[in-house]
């Protein structure tokens, strides 16, 4: 479904339809001069567009930066691998964390979004690997499936000279499949903790009783609440004795107890940023949204910034699909990604989104961390997030690898408090974004119907859903529960 709607009447059809036309119009005209405005100048900042800056961020006690894969000492395999994806050498955090995990040490690894970290820890897995291959050798801990999925990619890709054998095990999916899939003996399995656990308590024969390497990604979120019994629960099961861990993230838990709880050994603090630091190549702004305009202000900017790619994170599930679908009734090109609907869904909006069949990814957090999607150009947050940790990670679904990008967050009178706690540990106020109030009026009225349009058709199906739901409540359930990957 991802936000569909069809069904609306015909007098606001024809009102919703003439102003379609007239947004893609004014979107063509915009379009236009924008490639002029490129061609004449390529300093944009001050249109609030893209700013390059490739200044890479090093602490100040950083040692030794690489200029190859090569002077890492790492098996030929893994150079090849890194040289077929084009990566010439190491990042900072790269350099920084690789040595010390070749020697064996558990690492805390702290860099910005989009810095490379998932290499970070893959490449010296892989290189152990090489010398001892062993079933179920490491596992990789993700607090989401998509990130999951990804994770799994890039172990493929970096070890595909090597015939490693990487298995997914997220929730949502067939348990008898993923069975079958644990019993080929994978060397790494990357899993979202719920449905890990589910397989640790159900699977005969499987179990990570010898492994040698534990990943947390997105270590903070992992050892946040949400995730914290099924986690100590994990814990508790794996060994510590002959155990290399490592933990990474953007944002990190000063929590000694929380890090406590993952059975570190004197491990080595690899930051290559403060703890809150956004990239230099992104550029955030913020519009202050005048009560009930929301929605006028959003696709004010869909059509400001028409031919780009963008994520929009809502709050809340009902939100997203409520976005995706004004999205897309005034014929933007709008996907939907939240906790709601079932894995193919999922997958298949994510799909659609990569493949640049969608330029329009309406999400909840469930997209926030990690999500490595190159063609992402503008992040927009339709609602402010709870937590500034939630904010750096959604900023940071843009502006990947030393690319340019922008954020652009709605800030409602409601939000003033959150968006003043997220300016302190960026450690910067937030410029506005410009806008064209003629343009806001003349949108109103419009977007508001149909937005009417949309919440009508969306309540029409949820009620029929919970009627073809009755009698089947409660089934099911207790296995999706334990994958509490959803916000
Ligand atoms: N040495 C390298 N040279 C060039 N590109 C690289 C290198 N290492 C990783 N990359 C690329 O950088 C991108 C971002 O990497 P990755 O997704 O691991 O970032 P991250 O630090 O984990 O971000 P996040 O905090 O958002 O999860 C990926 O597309 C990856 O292929």
């Amino acid at each position: 479904m991802s936000g569909k709607v069809t069904k609306h009447s015909k007098s606001n059809n024809t009102e919703i339809s003439s102003l379609a036309a007239k947004i893609k119009a004014k979107a063509l005209e915009n379009q236009k001069k924008l490639k002029e405005d490129e061609a004449i100048n390529s300093s944009d900042e001050e249109k609030g567009i893209i700013v390059k800056n490739n200044a890479a961020e090093e602490d100040a006690g950083n040692d030794e930066t690489f200029e190859s894969f090569t002077e890492l000492n790492l098996v030929p395999e893994l150079i090849q691998a890194c040289k077929n994806l084009n990566y010439e050498k190491p990042t900072p955090i790269q350099s920084k964390s690789i040595p010390p995990a070749l020697n064996g040490k558990d690492i805390i690894g702290l860099a910005q979004t989009g810095s490379g970290k998932t290499a970070a820890f893959a490449i010296p897995i892989l290189n152990s690997l090489w010398h001892d291959q062993l079933p179920y050798y490491a596992c990789i801990l993700s607090p989401t499936r998509e990130l999951a999925q990804q994770i799994k990619e890039t172990f493929d890709s970096l070890g595909s000279l090597m015939g490693v054998r990487t298995v997914c095990i997220v929730g949502g999916m067939n348990m008898m499949d993923q069975a079958r899939d644990l019993m080929r003996k994978p060397h790494i399995i990357i899993a979202t903790p719920g449905r890990l656990m589910d397989h640790l308590e159900n699977t005969r024969g499987f179990s990570l009783r010898k492994l040698r390497y534990l990943v947390m990604d997105e270590a903070d979120r992992l050892l946040d609440m949400e995730f914290g019994p099924v986690l100590d629960r994990i814990l508790k099961i794996l060994p510590t004795e002959g155990r290399t861990t490592y933990l990474f993230s953007a944002t990190m838990t000063s929590k000694i107890d929380k890090l406590q709880r993952a059975s570190l050994t004197n491990p080595v603090k690899c930051a290559v940023s403060n703890k809150y630091q956004t990239v230099d190549t992104l550029v955030q702004t913020l519009m202050v949204v005048p009560g009930g305009l929301k929605n006028t202000f959003l696709i004010y900017l869909l059509n400001e910034f028409h031919g780009k790619t963008f994520i929009i994170f809502t709050r809340t599930k009902a939100n997203a699909e409520r976005i995706a679908g004004l999205a897309n009734l005034l014929e933007f090109n709008a996907t939907a990604l939240h906790g709601d609907l079932n894995q193919n869904q999922r997958t298949g909006a994510l799909d659609l989104f990569k493949a640049g069949k969608r330029s329009i990814l309406v999400a909840t957090d469930v997209a926030a961390r990690g999500l490595d999607i190159p063609s992402v150009d503008i992040v927009i947050n339709y609602d402010i997030p709870v937590d500034s940790k939630s904010y750096i990670h959604r900023v940071g679904r843009t502006a990947r690898a030393g690319r340019s990008g922008k954020s652009i967050s709605l800030v409602s009178q409601y939000d003033l408090e959150l968006i003043l706690r997220i300016e302190e540990v960026l450690g910067k106020k937030l410029p506005k974004e410009s806008v064209d109030k003629d343009i806001i009026l003349s949108l109103r009225d419009s977007v508001d119907k149909a937005n009417g349009e949309v919440v009508m058709e969306l309540n029409r199906r949820s009620k029929e859903k919970a009627a073809r739901g009755k009698g089947r409540r409660g089934r099911m359930q207790s296995k999706e529960n334990m994958d509490r990957e959803e916000r």
